[in-house]
């Protein structure tokens, strides 16, 4: 006998007349926002330079002229203000959620900007986060070419939630070169791939040290493997980024609008669909 109807058709196996196609989790943008594409950044673990890439990205792609965005998705880790120097709390209207602008005009929103004290923790369980998340597309009044999505780091639930609720046009990996060979980024991989997300390709970074006197390049960890193992999973590696402490430096003032470097081009023309 069939029990009673709870209108769950995800939980329920019986196939009756008022039986529900799965619908999408994709939720709509705020009707006055408007966003072009939409990429997530990811890694396979904390540390390996994610906010610094996604930064770096928005910066490249505004320098080309376009309007950029940056949503902190890394909800309980935002890194992103603090490295546009971005000290003021957002504002919002009837209308929505007003993005902070950076000094060059990028977009940010984070909930480092709506809390009343950046050094506050963020104590949230997983669901208000994803909340939190999702809000950042549905309410923020986005005007913006490219939309950069620091996503928060692992497979957890908060990714998840990012990949179903806001459509990703691609995702980039950000990856150490230890973390390439041994391929710690592979879950990440998997995971676009089974949310149908295409990845554009791989971010190496702290692929090498610049010699400060001579210039020469110095692979801490062994040179070509990353690319290799890159290839290996049919993954472009679309930049190597040196480890360069005048970019440690510049996100510790605040002033990553300033970076001096075009290790990120190559992403740059992938991103613009050269
Ligand atoms: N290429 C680099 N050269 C110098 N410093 C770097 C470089 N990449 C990242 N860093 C520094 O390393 C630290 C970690 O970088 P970042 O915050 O971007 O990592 P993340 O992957 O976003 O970490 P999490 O996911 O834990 O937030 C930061 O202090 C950053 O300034």
């Amino acid at each position: 006998m069939m029990s009673e109807c709870t209108h769950e058709c995800s939980t329920c196996g019986e196939s009756c007349s008022q039986r529900q196609e799965p619908q999408s989790l994709l939720k709509e943008l705020n009707p006055a926002a408007r966003v072009g594409k939409v990429y997530g950044v990811v890694s396979g673990k904390g540390g390996v330079g994610k906010s610094m890439t996604t930064c770096q990205l928005a910066v490249t792609m505004r320098r080309r002229g376009y309007q950029v965005g940056v949503l902190d998705a890394d909800v309980t880790g935002p890194s992103i203000p603090k490295a546009f120097g971005l000290h003021q709390q957002a504002t919002g209207s009837e209308a929505g959620m007003n993005p902070v602008l950076t000094r060059t005009g990028i977009q940010v929103m984070s909930t480092n900007l709506l809390l009343a004290n950046e050094t506050d923790p963020v104590i949230w369980r997983g669901p208000v986060i994803s909340g939190v998340v999702q809000q950042f597309w549905t309410d923020v009044l986005w005007n913006c070419d490219y939309l950069f999505v620091d996503m928060p780091p692992g497979t957890g639930d908060v990714s998840l939630s990012v990949f179903q609720s806001i459509p990703l046009d691609g995702i980039l990996i950000v990856a150490s070169p230890q973390e390439l060979v041994s391929m710690v980024v592979e879950k990440a991989v998997k995971m676009a791939e089974m949310m149908e997300v295409p990845i554009l390709g791989v971010v190496e970074n702290m692929s090498y040290v610049a010699c400060p006197d001579c210039g020469q390049h110095i692979h801490l960890f062994g040179q070509g493997k990353t690319r290799e193992a890159a290839e290996r999973h049919s993954l472009p590696l679309l930049a190597e980024m040196p480890i360069d402490p005048a970019l440690a430096a510049l996100v510790d003032a605040g002033d990553i609008e300033s970076f001096e470097g075009s290790w990120l081009d190559g992403a740059a023309d992938r991103l613009e669909g050269k």
